[in-house]
């Protein structure tokens, strides 16, 4: 089982500091979501995990060795940074060929990956050819390759349609099902919440999130409760006393929609029922990572305005 570690990585171009001594660890077997707003170094960070840049200080390793000690790397770790990689006047085919040849990798795994991608029927087209989707399944095809217990995506879903959408999040979860690892970038908060166990999230460098999924969720966005009833004035009164604060909604079609802050569905349930309030529709209302993500990222600005001992530490997720 390999990890991602990456310790105390610090990366600066001229007088900007893309990457500001970042630790974290990328674990095998989930699919983690590596988030942050446009320039906080998520592509810096992959970079430096590949080998493409020299970090300024610090250590980014695939199994505790830097990528650049593999003699085949693609047998190590798959990725997909930037799709139009690919030189233009190749066939898919003979680009795969190549990446192969260099990695020792047996030439039978090329049809296999083009199969496994959508590309069979347009393998021997140029690349040239391609359409933006067509390149970023050939990108994926290419981290295949080597059959890696590691793969990096940067923004994957880039270009693709929705079948292939769908189709990327099912290889994403199903590589880490296999026990790979996989991290992958991206700045779709409804797509990240469809493939991802896990979430690192940088902002300006450094890091402000390390944690599962859902428990980054439940920590920043309060549940709500949706009820619709026939007797709005009813239903305040027994919330109120207590201590739940209802909202009227929104209202279409039958009775008043209403909701409750900071509740349960089982609690607010047992409450109007003792207190034969009609109910028409009782619902949870879930925090998604959408919220989650921008009550993060919206707090992490206002601190960024504050010298750093007045900041709390970064990866203690706030109360929303
Ligand atoms: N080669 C480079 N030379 C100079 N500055 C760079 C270089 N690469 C990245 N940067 C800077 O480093 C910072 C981090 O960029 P990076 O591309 O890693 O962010 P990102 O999180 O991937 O952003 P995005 O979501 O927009 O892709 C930015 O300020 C960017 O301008």
């Amino acid at each position: 089982m390999t990890s991602i570690d990456v310790q105390d990585l610090t990366k600066e171009y001229g007088a900007t500091r893309a990457v500001d001594r970042l630790t974290f660890s990328v674990a095998p077997g989930r699919v983690t979501g590596f988030l942050g707003p446009n320039g906080a170094g998520k592509s810096t960070t992959m970079r430096l995990v590949l080998g493409l840049d020299r970090p300024t200080s610090g250590t980014a390793t695939l199994g505790g060795r830097p990528y650049t000690t593999f003699d085949e790397p693609l047998r190590h770790v798959g990725s997909l940074l930037d799709a139009q990689a690919a030189h233009g006047s190749r066939t898919a085919r003979d680009h795969l060929r190549a990446l192969a040849a260099s990695n020792r990798i047996p030439e039978p795994r090329v049809d296999e990956v083009l199969e496994e991608a959508g590309l069979a029927s347009v393998a021997r087209r140029r690349v040239k050819t391609y359409s933006l989707g067509m390149r970023q399944r050939l990108g994926i095809a290419a981290a295949l390759l080597g059959d890696p217990p590691v793969v990096l995506l940067d923004e994957p879903s880039n270009g693709l349609d929705p079948e292939g959408i769908i189709w990327i999040r099912e290889l994403m979860r199903g590589l880490a099902r296999e026990g790979r690892t996989v991290l992958v970038s991206s700045h779709l908060m409804n797509e990240t919440a469809s493939f991802a166990d896990h979430l690192v999230v940088l902002g300006r460098g450094r890091l402000l999130a390390d944690m599962p999924m859902r428990e980054f969720i439940h920590a920043r966005v309060q549940p709500r409760v949706r009820v619709r009833t026939t007797d709005g004035a009813a239903l305040r009164d027994v919330l109120a006393r207590h201590g739940y604060d209802a909202v009227e909604g929104e209202g279409d079609g039958d009775g008043e929609r209403w909701i409750v802050h900071h509740a349960r569905v089982a609690d607010i349930g047992r409450l109007t029922s003792a207190a034969g309030v009609p109910i028409l529709e009782l619902a949870a209302e879930e925090g998604t990572l959408e919220q989650a993500y921008l009550d993060l990222t919206a707090s992490a600005a206002e601190f960024s305005a504050q010298s750093p001992s007045q900041c709390p530490s970064p990866t203690q997720p706030q109360e929303a």
